[in-house]
């Protein structure tokens, strides 16, 4: 029984190299190696098993999670894992916590903001995890108001310190993960205040928390978990955390001081860049955070398309076998855009990784010309893909029935983990709202003749794209990636027009800002999804091998576009790029392409190559077992191991007696 492959069937009808496919989405046979092992490697430790990871108290939870990032280090160095391996490994233990803010926040931002003898101080411990590290930005009071901040560090010119103060309770640090039992060090943004009493703005400096002899805090600290937040198990892992400084002195070269210094006489010198640098790390995370979307998406997806496999409703004459849930019309409309979304989210995330890469080499050699854009896509597609899947993981539990909603569906709790993404590393609609101040920017600069390159480089041909209709006459002809891309870029050009035009009206640009925000916002969403969409259209035009693979990934490009069209058909119809008529034939053409994915559907999430372990999730199980380890798991709920529950002689027997008697009266 337990060998059998349920959904053998469903591999059978595939019609590509399944091999292939998890080269294209892992996005090399590099990295598809490298991941299959540390996957495996997780999945065989009996350390990391994820079981009863939602009936934990708090202490627990966080205890097993201690012990299990102790282990992932032990292996990482036993094995002697190279870094890449050893952020697979991480990935893979799938549990939030510490390690995280450390790896991905508090190191990143030493390499980006340290100068090289900070870096050779810092580096080397962080490294070694002789200190650890989190990332402490966000106050009680504010958080999207980066600049509001108000913790300070005042310079000391007579023994060469800064001074690091919370001055009211709203500058309390709150929400940094890893501050709360764990972290060392911290990096602190605190208010830059020098001598001459003059406030510099917001900066970077390494406090030091906690004692590395005995873990108390040092003096001057305050720091605690923050309590628990929302769902069973989840983001509970993680100690996200409160801190108060009373005067905490540090030396000066404590603040971080690759953009700017202060001398030993207490001169502020800034170099010659932009301020906005000292939010680098916000970039590098909100870049990883979209390749992060694309995984907990397919994860999601993988669950809920074997489930509508094995699943049946309705739909036998005579007591035959039902139909598979999977064949329904609806349930393909709901669950085919999120599996071809998933795929999207990979390729535009790849895209983001080099556009990072990218930038990057370039602030080197100080050209500085593509960091607007850089901040505009990384803030936008952070938005737009984690509302997406944060979306996407509950439709997955819809389309699950009843049986998404047990905690043993993974459902729930991947849900609790993912949702707050869509607020940390800056809230989505904040974020958009930049998005949308870079393309009002590029607008108000298109009459003076200049060029807008690289995503917005569509822009440029404003006055063809606020003209162009679509020539779409029959289904069919919304298969060519030309005519999809230029309805999209005609529809995001003319959002951002009306924007533009609407806010001509007013006398002060930042009273249009307010006034038109949700607009604008949607003008920046409409910009984003053409990212997307143009992105997985130029992934297309690359050499993919392996037979079949390419026209399924061109079958989701379609579905991917086609869908958000139907979705957003006001705007496109509205705008006028787009008739009726044509809008309705690209629905005829999306019918027929959820055919054309139907007998794929599993075979494109076993592309995912994802194990039983980190789908830990008895719907979704690659064998299609479902019934049976429900049932086997039902039996292992602490509610089933009496017969007869404890509380029976106080509340229930009381009550049928009560019961009883009130019946013989
Ligand atoms: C079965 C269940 C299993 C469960 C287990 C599963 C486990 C796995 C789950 C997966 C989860 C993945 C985990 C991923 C790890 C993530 C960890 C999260 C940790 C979180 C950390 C944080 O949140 S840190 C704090 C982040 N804070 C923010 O993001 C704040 C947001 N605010 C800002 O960024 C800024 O304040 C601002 C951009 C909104 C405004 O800044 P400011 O006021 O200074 O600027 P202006 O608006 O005045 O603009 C001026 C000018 O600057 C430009 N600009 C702004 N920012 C930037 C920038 N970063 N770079 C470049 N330029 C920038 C702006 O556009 C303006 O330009 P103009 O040309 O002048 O218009
Ligand atoms: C799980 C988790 C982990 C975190 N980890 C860290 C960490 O490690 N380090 C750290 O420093 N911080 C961390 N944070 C904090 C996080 O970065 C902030 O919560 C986030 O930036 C949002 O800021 P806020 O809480 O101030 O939201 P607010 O800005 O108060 O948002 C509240 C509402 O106001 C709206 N809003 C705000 N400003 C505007 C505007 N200008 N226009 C229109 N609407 C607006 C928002 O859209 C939202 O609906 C974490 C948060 C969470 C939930």
């Amino acid at each position: 029984m337990e060998d059998v492959d349920h959904l053998a069937h469903e591999r059978s009808k595939a019609q590509f190299d399944v091999e292939e496919m998890k080269i294209v989405w892992a996005g090399s046979r590099h990295a598809f190696e490298v991941t299959d092992r540390m996957s495996r490697l997780v999945a065989s430790d009996p350390i990391f098993r994820k079981d009863n990871r939602t009936l934990l108290p708090r202490k627990e939870l966080f205890k097993n999670t201690l012990r299990k990032a102790a282990h992932a280090w032990k292996r990482i160095i036993e094995l002697r894992l190279t870094e890449e391996e050893a952020s697979k490994l991480r990935f893979f233990a799938d549990e939030p916590n510490f390690t995280e803010l450390h790896w991905g926040m508090f190191v990143p931002f030493i390499k980006g903001q340290g100068t090289d003898e900070q870096q050779k101080k810092w580096l080397p411990l962080a490294y070694k995890m002789q200190i650890i590290g989190c990332y402490a930005q966000t106050e009680l009071g504010h958080g999207s108001n980066v600049q509001g901040l108000e913790t300070t560090a005042t310079f000391d010119p007579l023994t060469d310190e800064f001074v690091i103060h919370s001055p009211t309770l709203a500058s309390s640090k709150w929400w940094p993960g890893g501050l709360g039992k764990v972290s060392t060090h911290a990096v602190v943004f605190a208010r830059l205040i020098i001598t001459d009493d003059r406030d510099y703005g917001v900066h970077g400096f390494i406090v030091q928390l906690r004692s590395l002899d005995d873990h108390l805090p040092l003096p001057g600290i305050t720091v605690g978990d923050i309590g628990n937040k929302f769902g069973s198990g989840a983001y509970n892992t993680m100690d996200n955390g409160l801190l108060r400084f009373d005067n905490v002195r540090i030396p000066r070269d404590q603040m971080l001081m690759r953009i700017s210094q202060v001398t030993r006489e207490g001169k502020y010198v800034q170099s010659n860049v932009p301020r906005q640098l000292v939010y680098g790390t916000m970039v590098y995370v909100r870049q990883t955070i979209v390749a992060d979307a694309s995984c907990a998406l397919a994860r999601a997806v993988c669950i809920a398309t074997r489930y509508s496999a094995v699943r049946r409703q309705f739909g036998s004459q005579n007591g035959g076998v039902e139909t598979q849930v999977i064949d329904y019309k609806t349930q393909q409309n709901r669950l085919f855009p999120l599996l071809a979304s998933a795929y999207a989210f990979r390729f535009v995330g790849e895209w983001l990784k080099w556009l990072y890469t990218d930038v990057t080499q370039r602030l080197q050699a100080k050209d500085f010309s593509t960091l607007p854009e850089a901040h505009a896509c990384t803030a936008g597609l952070k938005s737009l893909t984690t509302t997406v899947t944060a979306d996407s993981i509950e439709e997955c539990r819809k389309l699950c029935g009843g049986h998404g909603y047990l905690s043993c569906s993974g459902l729930p709790e991947l849900f609790a983990v993912y949702i707050p993404a869509c607020t940390y590393e800056g809230d989505n609609v904040v974020l958009l709202l930049q998005v949308a101040r870079f393309l009002m920017k590029t607008v108000s600069q298109l009459p003076s003749g200049m060029k807008p390159v690289g995503t917005t480089a569509y822009l440029g041909r404003v006055e063809d794209l606020m003209q162009c209709h679509s020539t779409v006459k029959k289904a069919e002809d919304w298969l060519n990636p030309s005519v999809v891309l230029e309805v999209f870029e005609a529809r995001a050009t003319r959002l951002s027009v009306a924007c533009a035009q609407n806010l001509s009206k007013f006398a002060k640009q930042e009273e249009g800002f307010l006034e038109l925000a949700a607009d604008l916002v949607e003008a920046a969403v409409a910009h984003c999804q053409l990212i997307v969409v143009s992105k997985f259209i130029e992934k297309l035009q690359e050499d993919i091998p392996g037979k079949g693979v390419k026209e399924q990934l061109q079958t989701l490009c379609y579905v991917y576009a086609l869908n958000l069209l139907h979705k957003h058909l006001g705007d496109f119809v509205a705008t006028g790029c787009i008739t009726p008529k044509q809008a309705s034939l690209a629905n005829d053409q999306l019918r027929s392409l959820y055919s054309q994915v139907r007998p794929n559907a599993v075979a494109l999430v076993d592309s995912f190559n994802y194990t039983d372990h980190y789908l830990s999730s008895i719907l979704g199980r690659y064998d299609g077992n479902v019934y049976p380890k429900l049932y086997e798991e039902a039996w292992k709920d602490p509610l089933n191991e009496s017969v007869v529950p404890d509380g029976y002689h106080e509340y229930i027997r009381p009550l049928l007696k009560q019961q009883l008697r009130n019946a013989r009266l």
